[in-house]
């Protein structure tokens, strides 16, 4: 069990994250939705422990992130929101330096490197320095380099970003296979129709406020003949500005 308490995170006068509370259970995946700049990614950072909270706390299985954060961390394997990381190395260097960091032997990770490798079609250009990839190559070898260690939680933040679809495919059935054995998938979306199909529970972020946290069909049960797009863009967004469209696109020729 996560459990995120009044967590709040300032840079500066801007207050990125504010108060935020969630309880995430194991056996879950979990989606955090919310618009550029709502605060999905700095909750991950903090989750990852990469950015400390200004207040608040997050435990795991009842361990404190602040104190035993080595513990935490093996506990969690993480996609960051960009892939462009460690470019100098080929992915296969990428692959060993995450199986050393969580103490995995070469025997333990061999046989699901290959898999993995095979799933993604990355066996090909994995000895390749990963600068000479494309964005979709470099996110399929650090999401790889995320499963590889198979911890009980992963955290993805926007996994499917860049990816084809049939890796996005892929991705998502690992997804829910590793939740369906009573492990945890929190993971940041753009896209509602993935959150739709892949969430058990949801939390809505706007302007670093939780406005909204529940199961799509709890939210879609308040909303009755609405689509998520109308429920989550009336909910998250801004009314639509169509003549502000109109002015910067001018109008049809007739
Ligand atoms: N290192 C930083 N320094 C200052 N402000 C930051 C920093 N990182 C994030 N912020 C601010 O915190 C807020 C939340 O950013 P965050 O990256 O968490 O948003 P997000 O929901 O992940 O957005 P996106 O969908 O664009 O990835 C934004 O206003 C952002 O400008």
């Amino acid at each position: 069990m996560i459990e995120i308490h009044d967590l709040t995170k300032r840079y500066g006068d801007k207050t990125a994250l504010n108060q935020l509370n969630l309880n995430i259970a194991p056996g879950q995946i979990f989606g955090l939705l919310g618009h550029n700049g709502a605060g999905k990614s700095t909750t991950i950072k903090n989750l990852v422990s990469i950015i400390q909270p200004t207040s608040g706390t997050i435990t795991v299985d009842g361990l404190d992130l602040a104190q035993q954060r080595l513990a935490v961390k093996a506990k969690i394997s993480y996609v960051p929101d960009t892939p462009d990381i460690f470019l100098q190395l080929s992915a296969m260097e990428y692959w060993d330096l995450i199986a050393a960091a969580y103490q995995k032997s070469e025997a333990e990770v061999q046989q699901r490197r290959q898999q993995l490798m095979a799933l993604f079609d990355m066996a090909e250009h994995a000895e390749e320095p990963m600068a000479s990839y494309s964005h979709g190559m470099r996110q399929k070898a650090i999401v790889i380099g995320a499963l590889l260690p198979d911890p009980d939680i992963w955290i993805l933040d926007e996994p499917m970003q860049g990816l084809d679809p049939q890796a996005a495919f892929d991705l998502k059935n690992l997804m829910k296979a590793h939740a369906a054995k009573g492990k945890t998938v929190i993971f940041s979306t753009h896209n509602l129709d993935t959150a739709q199909q892949l969430c058990d529970q949801l939390a809505i972020l706007k302007q670093g406020q939780l406005i909204y946290t529940g199961t799509v069909e709890a939210l879609l049960a308040q909303h009755p003949q609405q689509s998520l797009e109308t429920i989550y863009l009336e909910m998250a967004g801004r009314p639509t500005n169509g003549a502000l469209v109109d002015a910067i696109e001018g109008e049809p020729d007739e």
